[in-house]
């Protein structure tokens, strides 16, 4: 569902993203882990369109990101093809990003109206049927400074859900959390892979890895090092580079 090939990024002489290639299935959490600085944040903003890359491809669902193909020649999308390929992927930043003039269920609602084009009515039952889903029914009305901190975070995944987007990113969805917070937002997370949604996770937690995760890849001065299931990356990594980084976190 997300193919990415040879995505280089640099900043000024900075290369970030030196050649990454990463194929992620339909359906399921891939977690993204690294050291500080490895390139793990420019990965997504690159696939979110929020950077431009330099060079290599990136295709959602089949689609190009950014371009498209003709002639054996790739031409830059317009504005407007950029701003739809975005609306179909959703992001869920650390600090949830949240309107705080905003009620929750208004924080759901502007979005769907603006940019899909829902009527109002469309998407506050589409928005009430989102918060259903990570469990903050009964909550529309508060203003996001009223909730705790997993719960902030769980409006924020319900307001990229409310654009049913094909691909969902979380840039360190937790790192903003107290502990016993976090297995709320795991819980929402595993529960939507179950259902299907196609998710990667960026996280500096090994914990929280190995419960989120049915994939791991370890991203490491800008390359994929190495992908696999969870016990395997971790437990018995092939790469002497992820040993070495694993000893680092533990
Ligand atoms: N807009 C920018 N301009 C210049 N340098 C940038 C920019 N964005 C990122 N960088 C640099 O790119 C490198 C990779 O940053 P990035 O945030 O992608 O790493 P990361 O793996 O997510 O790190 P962390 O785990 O610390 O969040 C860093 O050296 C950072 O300073």
């Amino acid at each position: 569902m997300l193919e990415i090939t040879g995505l280089r990024k640099s900043f000024g002489s900075a290369q970030v993203l030196r050649g990454v290639d990463l194929s992620v299935r339909r359906g399921g959490v891939t977690c993204v882990i690294g050291p500080s600085g490895s390139g793990k944040s420019t990965l997504l903003r690159c696939i979110n369109h929020l950077e431009k890359v330099d060079a290599g491809r990136i295709e959602v669902d089949g689609e190009l990101i950014g371009y498209r193909e003709s002639g054996g020649r790739l031409h830059e999308l317009g504005d407007r093809a950029i701003a739809r390929q975005r609306a179909q992927i959703g992001m869920v930043f650390q600090n949830f990003n949240l309107f705080g003039h905003l009620t929750v269920l208004q924080n759901l609602v502007e979005a769907p109206i603006g940019v899909l084009g829902l009527s109002r009515a469309d998407a506050v039952e589409r928005a009430r049927e989102k918060l259903r889903r990570v469990g903050l029914e009964g909550r529309e009305d508060a203003y996001p400074r009223q909730l705790s901190g997993g719960q902030q975070q769980r409006i924020a995944i319900a307001r990229a859900l409310a654009m049913e987007p094909k691909l969902l990113l979380f840039d360190e969805p937790t790192s903003a959390l107290d502990p016993e917070l976090v297995g709320e937002v795991l819980a929402v997370l595993r529960d939507l892979a179950e259902a299907g949604h196609t998710m990667v996770v960026v996280t500096h937690e090994i914990g929280f890895a190995r419960e989120a995760a049915d994939d791991v890849v370890l991203l490491d001065r800008g390359e994929v090092v190495e992908s696999g299931p969870p016990g395997r990356l971790l437990d018995r990594p092939s790469e002497a580079r992820t040993r070495e980084f694993l000893q680092h976190v533990r």
